[in-house]
């Protein structure tokens, strides 16, 4: 369970985000460009600090301002893989997968590359890789540093039409497999539907709604968007 109740100046408006996620399988935060999606996941993985307010991972503070409290981003226990995936490129894809994993995944390693589907790529460079494949191994590092939660921001946006199916695939997987909560952000609503069990729609820098997908999709707000 992931409570936030949080502000945030930016540039055009104040960020303010008060909602109790439950984090069950996927939860997809929903909003056109500039809504403050990315705002959201960095203030939960520590990117960024609040103003004012508190976020609690699983009843454990992450950030109070109240108490002047912040847990830095290393020791949240939250991954995030982002739209580029960012791996080292003068390292194999085994030790951008085991450079910061956690001892006690040492054992869920051979299930981790099963699932994602990258035992073939262990030993080339991330510039032998395809989009897709690098952003598999950057969900695989993600997971091996054994977090409670895993953020994503857009991570199809950067892939072709054929990609972005397959790794819708194997992020499913991720869900029934590897049993790990995801908040996944997006604009895209085919996404949603096809991994969400919760979304969080955003709009100018306010949370406008949440719920269930299905009473979700059925709001007035998304009307122009099936
Ligand atoms: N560090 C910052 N300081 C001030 N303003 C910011 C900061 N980061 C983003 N903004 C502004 O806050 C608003 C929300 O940005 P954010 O990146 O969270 O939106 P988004 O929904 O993720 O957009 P996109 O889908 O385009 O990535 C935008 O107007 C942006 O210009």
């Amino acid at each position: 369970m992931l409570e936030i109740n949080v502000e945030k100046k930016l540039a055009s408006f104040t960020f303010t985000f008060n909602q109790t996620l439950s984090c069950q399988g996927i939860t997809a935060i929903l909003g056109v460009s500039g809504s403050g999606k990315s705002t959201l996941i960095n203030l939960i993985n520590g990117l960024l600090k609040p103003d004012n307010g508190f976020i609690k991972l699983n009843n454990r503070l992450l950030v109070d301002t109240a108490r002047n409290q912040f847990i830095s981003a290393q020791q949240r226990r939250i991954g995030t893989v982002f739209q580029d995936p960012l791996l080292f490129p003068h390292y194999k894809v085994i030790k951008n997968l085991t450079y910061g994993m956690h001892q006690s995944m040492q054992q869920r390693f051979d299930e981790i590359v099963k699932v994602l589907n990258i035992r073939h790529l262990l030993h080339r460079y991330p510039a032998m890789l395809s989009g897709g494949e690098k952003q598999r191994v950057a969900i695989g590092r993600a997971l091996l540093t054994n977090p409670q939660l895993l953020l994503m921001d857009e991570p199809l946006s950067a892939l072709d039409m054929p990609r972005k199916k397959e790794l819708i695939t194997y992020i499913q997987h991720l869900v029934n497999e590897i049993n790990i909560p995801i908040i996944y952000v997006t604009h895209n609503i085919n996404e949603v539907k096809k991994l969400a069990s919760q979304v969080a729609i955003m709009d100018q820098g306010s949370l406008y709604n949440y719920g269930d997908t299905a009473s979700i999709l059925q709001c007035d707000y998304l009307k122009d968007w099936l």
